[in-house]
């Protein structure tokens, strides 16, 4: 089992953000996770790297139990799982080499990584990434001289550099025009195919979700409310989980 979320419980003050999760992910599958806003999915993919820990209930995540993890062990398992958010997290004036570099720090001793920054390390891997991404050319240049599109194949290029067994990606194209978040869910989709690597993406679309991965799970008010093969999703599924319900 790669992610294994069992009775969740997440609470934020007097609000409960998730309530009685269960969500199970097998190695080499490629999971969406819709809803409306509000409804858990960001909190449901921070579980997933110990950035929120449940109130109640247990979090597997590549065989280690987060919730009694030891910070070394915690550590080990980050290594092996790869984010793509909104932020990008790059470091501006640096060159676009090192920050797809950076994707193989957690996979170096510390003197290569220092040495990685006065010198570029397997510059030939990250040109490879960049191509994958369509910007190779921009291996020297200076981040922040980037568009935000730009920025964005850098952050991509640097989680095919990492290969991580679990790619978690929060919103990866809520600020794309169309036809850019295709191609970085297609991007994201090869990350997670047939080499046992798993991809687990929320996103506000469902046609791109249903697109993109083979499983969707719909979440709603801090409850999953279907779990089923893309096919499987139907309008009237899609219509009641953003169905409006005025409170009070
Ligand atoms: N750190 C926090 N402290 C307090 N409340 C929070 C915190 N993070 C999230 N929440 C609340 O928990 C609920 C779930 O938030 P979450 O961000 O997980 O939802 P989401 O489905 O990702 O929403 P969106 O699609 O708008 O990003 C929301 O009501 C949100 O306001």
């Amino acid at each position: 089992m790669v992610v294994a979320l069992r009775a969740v419980r997440v609470r934020y003050g007097p609000l409960l953000a998730l309530d009685d999760v269960d969500l199970t992910l097998v190695a080499g599958e490629r999971v969406a996770v819709v809803g409306p806003s509000g409804a858990g999915k960001s909190t449901l993919l921070a579980l997933c790297t110990a950035a929120v820990r449940p109130t109640s209930g247990t979090v597997e995540v590549l065989g280690q139990d987060l919730t009694s993890a030891t910070p070394r062990q915690l550590a080990a398992v980050r290594r092996r799982v790869g984010a793509l958010y909104q932020r990008l997290h790059l470091v501006g004036r640096l060159r676009v080499v090192h920050n797809v570099n950076a994707g193989r720090l957690g996979a170096w001793p510390w003197w290569r990584a220092l040495l990685s920054l006065v010198r570029p390390l397997e510059v030939a891997a990250a040109r490879q990434a960049l191509a994958r991404t369509g910007i190779e050319a921009l291996v020297d240049a200076r981040t922040d001289e980037l568009s935000g599109g730009e920025q964005q194949r850098v952050a991509l290029a640097r989680l095919l550099v990492q290969d991580p067994e679990l790619v978690l990606a929060d919103e990866p194209v809520s600020s794309l025009d169309p036809a850019r978040a295709e191609e970085v869910l297609r991007l994201l989709g090869e990350t997670a195919t047939g080499r046992e690597r798993t991809l687990l993406v929320s996103l506000h679309d469902v046609d791109l979700a249903l697109r993109h991965c083979d499983r969707v799970v719909g979440v709603r008010a801090g409850r999953v409310v279907f779990d089923l093969p893309a096919a499987a999703v139907t309008a009237d599924l899609r219509r009641q989980l953003y169905a409006f319900e005025p409170s009070g």
